[in-house]
């Protein structure tokens, strides 16, 4: 059997490509303005039902978002049948499929079905889901023509429409375990929130309730979904009770995301715009598509206090081997935590205190995933929310199989089934985070403080440089260290050692065109000084490429590199921008002064000094 390649012709020319726009699918699939991606969710329509040819029919998850990007950008991945991200060797074949020509695209595809030896007479099986972003109507037409333009007539197609990205993961691995061994459970909404409450409830039957907890839902997918949750809790008389905010999701009014969500919250360490919680006040912030988490709140001094993926992964990891240790599994399991460069220094000493090993791999979910995998019970944690707990196979029979002599034994044993089946075994996701870490909560009876109370944070700084050409910066040991340019680390290095616990490091961003500058110290003001100064070192490589300064005087160059990062980035007018008061001790030249952080949250956009 062959393609028809007049109609993938025909179907593919209503989809034509912007001119010179090259795509790659990145860490989270291709993401940019929706405006350039109609052509590309033709061809992910086409991969799609590539991939599921070639796994005998098994679904194969589609989802259309942009995370925590702005409304005005979407995006799509791939998802594969155990519920996972696509297998990495066919993310080159989807950005080579996404950047064809469209003279040759009937011909490519025909050429990628003979190079990855797809029997094109197989069934095919795909399971779509979409965020609440005005562009995703027409994204899903577009990824529909591109299914429909292989279809062999073994094509079926489930749509879930709106949906959270956890959930599609959920979806398509459950559609593929149904009748199995392996059952994952009822392939619908219905059964991954069913499953999740009925897990928590496990967990926290009989335990006297906690406080309400507000939940931010980013004005995004997460808002029904918190909705619903908190109905399922009321109705089985859980003791939690959820209080939505920043839940409207009507598409095309700019809300989604803006001045609230996970990634505002991370990136700024602020809470929502508008938002202000009373003292001690537990509260979370969800992403776009939910399958972020962190939470927060505001001490009895009204210092905003966060407590991030770090933080998550650190609570979960002490809750987990205290139950392994009753379970009387301690000698038999390994718990491990994963972690990647940007977890705070802080949050890796506490853990090492608690005797867990920390594996450091490199930024993306997909390598903590994988890593965790490794583990009997594998806690990862992005610092920014995204994160889970994974059960080896292993485990789960060996907690089965163990008799209990003491029943503190055996609620531990059961306890260990419970939060198994409350952790989304497939991706990071939001709602499974917030109802473990309440289940933890409610257990112990603590309020967001005594959980900030397990180790203080070193404070941090996480800026984004723009430069020519991000490539020529490589990394080794989980992106903690430049190979390229040469030296560059050996001048951060220098800079570090000058700061008591200070730690800095240089990586390539996979999802946008620039390079991250991260840096810790002891105080704000070492961090923030940190961070630009290895900033400025990397201004100071670049000076050349960098437009003509008009603004401001330097009497360093980090400084003025920062300075001129203004004119990268442009400038925003006094009232879009948020002003943080810091102390920049940087020497006999320097008083305290303001930062402007333009509203991204990341980039230093303008120092006003002496003021
Ligand atoms: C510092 C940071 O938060 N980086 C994010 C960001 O990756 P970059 O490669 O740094 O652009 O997007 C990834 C995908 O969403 C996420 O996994 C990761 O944590
Ligand atoms: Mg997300």
């Amino acid at each position: 059997m062959s393609l028809d390649h007049d109609k993938i012709s025909k179907l593919g020319e209503q989809h034509p490509p912007p001119a010179n726009h090259v795509y790659a699918y990145g860490t989270a699939g291709f993401r940019s303005n929706a405006n350039v991606l109609d052509a590309v969710l033709f061809r992910v329509g086409i991969i799609a039902v590539f991939r599921s040819m070639k796994l005998d029919g098994k679904a194969v998850g589609v989802m259309i978002t942009a995370s925590h990007n702005p409304e005005c950008d979407n995006g799509v991945k791939l998802v594969d049948p155990h519920g996972d991200m696509l297998d990495p060797s066919w993310e080159a074949y989807a950005t080579a499929l996404a950047n064809t020509p469209l003279d040759s695209l009937a011909s490519y595809c025909s050429q990628l079905a003979n190079t990855l030896k797809i029997d094109l007479t197989k069934k095919a099986n795909i399971i779509i889901a979409r965020d609440t972003r005005p562009s995703g109507d027409a994204m899903l037409s577009s990824l529909n023509h591109g299914i429909e333009s292989v279809n062999n007539g073994s094509v079926s197609v489930q749509d879930f429409g709106l949906a959270t990205t956890p959930a599609l993961h959920y979806l398509v691995r459950a559609t593929n375990s149904k009748g199995t061994n392996d059952d994952y459970g009822e392939p619908t909404i219905q059964g991954y929130m069913d499953k999740m409450v009925s897990a928590f409830n496990g967990l926290v039957q009989g335990k006297p309730s906690i406080a309400p907890l507000k939940v931010d839902c980013a004005n995004g997918i997460g808002a029904p979904y918190i909705h619903d949750l908190s109905e399922k809790l009321q109705k089985v008389n859980a003791p939690l009770t959820l209080e939505p905010v920043f839940d409207d999701t009507t598409p095309g009014i700019g809300k989604l995301n803006n001045g609230c969500g996970a990634d505002h919250v991370k990136s700024k360490q602020l809470l929502p715009v508008g938002f202000t919680p009373g003292p001690n006040e537990r509260c979370a912030s969800l992403d776009g598509d939910a399958d972020r988490i962190v939470y927060y709140y505001n001490d009895q001094r009204g210092n905003f206090k966060l407590l991030d993926g770090d933080k998550i992964a650190s609570l979960l990891s002490v809750f987990i081997i205290d139950l392994v240790e009753k379970a009387g599994l301690t000698d038999t399991a390994n718990v491990g935590v994963v972690q990647t460069a940007y977890a705070n220094g802080c949050s890796s000493k506490f853990i090492n205190a608690q005797q867990v090993p920390i594996k450091c791999v490199p930024t993306g979910v997909k390598h903590l995933h994988h890593a965790a995998q490794q583990y009997s019970v594998g806690v990862y944690f992005e610092a920014n929310g995204h994160g889970t707990v994974l059960f080896s196979d292993e485990f789960i029979n060996l907690v089965k199989s163990t008799v209990p002599v003491m029943p503190a034994q055996q609620t531990a044993l059961q306890q260990l089934i419970h939060l198994s089946q409350l952790a989304n075994q497939t991706v990071g996701d939001a709602l499974s985070d917030l109802l473990l870490v309440e289940a933890i909560l409610i257990q112990k009876q603590w309020g967001p403080a005594e959980w900030d109370g397990l180790y203080e944070d070193f404070p941090n700084r996480l800026v984004k440089v723009t430069v020519p050409d991000r490539t020529a910066f490589t990394t080794t040991d989980a992106e903690r260290k430049l190979v390229t340019p040469a030296d560059l680390q050996k001048e951060i290095d220098g800079h570090v050692s000058k700061y008591q616990d200070g730690r800095s490091f240089v990586r390539p961003s996979g999802t946008e065109d620039c390079v991250r500058v991260y840096a810790e110290a002891q105080t704000r003001g070492q961090a923030d000084e940190l961070a630009f100064k290895v900033a400025g070192l990397i201004y100071d490589k670049f000076d050349a490429m960098i437009p003509p300064s008009r603004l401001y005087w330097s009497p360093h160059s980090y400084q003025s590199a920062i300075v001129r990062l203004c004119l990268e980035e442009k400038i925003y007018s006094d009232r879009e921008l948020d002003l943080i008061q810091v102390d920049l001790n940087m020497g006999d030249n320097f008083h305290p002064s303001f930062l402007a952080i333009n509203p991204a949250g990341t980039l230093p956009v303008l120092l006003i000094l002496n003021q």
